[in-house]
C-alpha cells in the first residue's frame, strides 16, 4: 500500500509536468485548441491522483525559527506509530538522566488511522535544493543548498476538510498539553534594580500536594474542584464577558500552612508562580507594569496582605480626620479618597492600585490568572477588598486537629493507628497548636537507631532486614508521638497557668 501510494503523487507530478509543457505549445498550434487541453489537464490530474499531501518542514518560513508543527507531529508520531515502525532511532533527551528518546527514522513509512480515515507520514530528510559551491553552516537550518527534513503526510482527498479541521488541530492540542505537563514550572520573585522593578525567576518544583495537605478531606476536594473548573472555564469567561481570573484568600494563623497550599495549587495547575513583594515596589506605575510581565497561565501570591491594608486604613483615617474638620460628609470623603488613591502614581502603591489588577480595568489583560492574598488577621482587613468578586473563595487554614494530624502522621511517619493517638487527639482539641508545630514534632530525629542504622547498613538488603527496618520506623514513631505528646502537655499546662488568677502570698487566688 505504501509504494501505491508514493506512486500516485510520482503519477500526478508527472501529469503536471505534463501540462506544464502543453501550456508551452509553439503559437502554431490553435489557440482554442491549447485552452481545452490547458483546463483539462488539472482536471484529469486530480481525477487520476485521488491523494493530497502536506508538508511540515523543520524549519520555519524565517530562518533559525524552529517550526513548532514539526515537534508537535514528532511527539504525536511517537505516542501513536512507533509500534508499527521497523527503523527506528534513539537519542538522548535535554535532560540526560532521561531515558533515549525513541522516534521514526528518516524515510519510514508509518500509517495512522483516525476517524476512519488513513494517513501516511513519512519523515523526508534533508534534501537538495541546488547544485553548486557547498555552503558551510554552523547554525541548525541556516543552509541555503538544502531543503529541511520535513514530515509528508499524505491522505485522500475525501478527507481534506477531516485532516484541516480535526486531525491537525488535535496533534497540536496534545502537543500543547504534553508540553504543558513536562514544562519547568518558575518561581518568580520581583527585583528592583535601578530604579526599575523586574521579575526574576528560578526553577520551581514544590513538594506539597493536595494528598498529603494535612486539611479537612471535604474542603480540600473543593478547593481542587474549584481549581479544576476555573481551568476549563475559559468559554464561560467569554460567554459571560468576564475577565477569566480567579482571587483566593488564604488566611490562619502562622504555620497553618497557606504558603503549602499554594505549593499544592501550582502542582496541580502546572502553573507558574509570581510571588510579589510589594515592600519594593515604588507606586502604582511600577505595580502596574510588573502586573503586565506577568504570564497567563500563573498564581500571583500576595503575602500578608494586612500589611498594605494598614497603610491605606492610616491614608483613611488622615482623611476622615480632615473631613471632620472641614465638616464634609463621610460619603463624600471617602470618594476623594477612593480617587485620590487611584490617581496617586507617584507616590507609594495603593490597595486601588492592586485591586484596578484583581477586579479593574487592568483585570482584562491577560487571562487565566489566579489571585492568591494570604493574611494572618483576617479581622483587620477591610471589607472592600475581600468581598465576593475580588475574592471568590476564603479559605481558613485552622489549627491541627485530629483529622489532620492523622493525615501528617500517615505521611511523616506511614502509620494510621498507635496507642497514643487518643491521647493526641484530646490534647488537640484542647490547645490551639499549628500544622507546622506538629509536623515538626513528627520527623524522625533517629534518637534510638544508631545502632540499628548500622546493622540495616552490615545486613545490605538480606530477608531480616526488612523486619529490622519495620522495628527502625516504629521506634521512631513511638519516640516522636512520645515527644509531642510532651510538647503538647506542656503548652496545656502553660495555658493553664496562663489563664490562672493571681495567687496572693499565701497561695490563695486574689480577688478581683
Ligand atoms: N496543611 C498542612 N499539611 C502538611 N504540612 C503542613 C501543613 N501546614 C503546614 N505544614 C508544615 O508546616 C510548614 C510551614 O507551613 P507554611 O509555611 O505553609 O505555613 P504558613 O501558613 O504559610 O505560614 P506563614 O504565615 O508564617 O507564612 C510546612 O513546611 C509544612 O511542613
Amino acid at each position: 500500500m505504501a509504494l501505491s501510494v508514493e506512486k500516485w503523487v510520482g503519477f500526478g507530478s508527472a501529469m503536471a509536468g505534463f501540462g506544464l509543457l502543453w501550456s508551452r505549445m509553439p503559437e502554431h498550434v490553435h489557440d482554442e485548441a491549447r485552452h481545452i487541453i490547458s483546463s483539462l489537464v488539472p482536471m484529469l490530474m486530480s481525477c487520476f491522483n485521488p491523494y493530497e499531501q502536506i508538508s511540515i518542514s523543520e524549519y520555519g518560513e524565517e530562518r533559525f525559527r524552529r517550526n513548532k508543527m514539526f515537534d508537535a507531529v514528532s511527539t504525536y508520531l511517537r505516542s501513536t506509530c512507533l509500534d508499527v515502525a521497523s527503523n527506528l532511532k534513539a537519542e538522548l533527551g535535554d535532560k540526560s538522566k532521561d531515558d533515549p528518546l525513541i522516534s521514526l527514522d528518516e524515510d519510514q513509512e508509518v500509517v495512522d488511522n483516525f476517524d476512519g480515515a488513513r494517513m501516511w507520514w513519512r519523515l523526508c530528510p534533508k534534501s537538495a535544493k541546488k547544485k553548486g559551491a557547498t555552503i558551510i553552516s554552523l547554525l541548525p537550518g541556516d543552509s541555503d543548498d538544502e531543503h529541511p527534513r520535513c514530515y509528508r503526510l499524505v491522505f485522500h482527498k475525501r478527507h481534506r476538510k477531516l485532516v484541516l479541521d480535526s486531525y491537525l488541530p488535535r496533534i497540536v492540542r496534545q502537543w500543547c498539553e504534553q508540553t504543558a505537563t513536562d514544562r519547568q514550572r518558575l518561581l518568580f520573585t520581583n527585583h528592583s534594580q535601578q530604579g526599575k522593578s523586574h521579575w526574576i525567576n528560578v526553577p520551581y518544583n514544590p513538594p506539597a500536594k493536595f494528598d498529603m495537605l494535612a486539611m479537612d478531606h471535604r474542603k480540600k476536594v473543593e478547593i481542587m474542584e474549584d481549581l479544576m473548573a476555573f481551568r476549563e472555564a475559559k468559554a464561560y469567561h467569554s460567554k459571560v464577558g468576564k475577565a477569566w481570573k480567579r482571587g483566593y484568600l488564604l488566611y490562619g494563623p502562622p504555620g497553618t500552612g497557606k504558603s503549602t497550599m499554594i505549593g499544592a495549587m501550582a502542582n496541580f495547575l502546572g502553573y507558574d508562580v509570581y510571588d510579589l513583594d510589594l515592600t519594593s515596589i515604588k507606586n502604582n506605575a511600577e505595580l502596574r507594569k510588573l502586573f503586565l510581565d506577568t504570564t497567563d497561565k500563573s498564581i500571583i501570591v500576595i503575602e500578608d496582605i494586612d500589611a498594605i491594608e494598614v497603610e491605606l486604613t492610616t491614608k483613611r483615617k488622615k482623611g476622615k480626620e480632615a473631613a471632620t474638620q472641614e465638616n464634609n460628609s463621610d460619603n463624600h470623603n471617602l470618594v476623594t479618597i477612593e480617587l485620590s488613591d487611584k490617581n496617586n502614581d507617584h507616590g507609594k502603591v495603593t490597595l486601588s492600585g492592586l485591586l484596578s489588577f484583581v477586579e479593574g480595568l487592568w483585570s482584562a489583560c491577560g487571562s487565566e490568572r489566579i489571585f492568591v492574598f494570604t493574611t494572618n488577621h483576617v479581622d483587620r482587613l477591610d471589607p472592600a477588598l475581600i468581598r465576593r468578586g475580588r475574592m471568590d473563595r476564603h479559605i481558613e487554614m485552622s489549627y491541627c486537629r485530629f483529622e489532620a494530624f492523622k493525615m501528617l502522621a500517615k505521611s511523616y511517619l506511614d502509620i494510621t493507628e498507635h496507642s497514643l493517638f487518643g491521647e493526641i487527639g484530646q490534647l488537640l482539641d484542647e490547645i490551639n497548636t499549628t500544622l507546622a508545630d506538629v509536623a515538626d514534632s513528627l520527623m524522625p530525629r533517629g534518637k534510638r537507631n544508631g545502632e540499628m542504622d548500622r546493622l540495616l547498613d552490615e545486613m545490605n538488603g538480606a530477608p531480616a532486614a526488612d523486619l529490622m527496618l519495620r522495628v527502625k520506623r516504629r521506634r521512631e514513631a513511638d519516640d516522636c508521638l512520645a515527644g509531642l505528646v510532651e510538647t503538647l502537655k506542656t503548652k496545656k499546662a502553660a495555658k493553664m497557668k496562663s489563664a490562672a488568677p493571681p495567687m496572693d502570698s499565701m497561695g490563695e487566688a486574689k480577688e478581683e
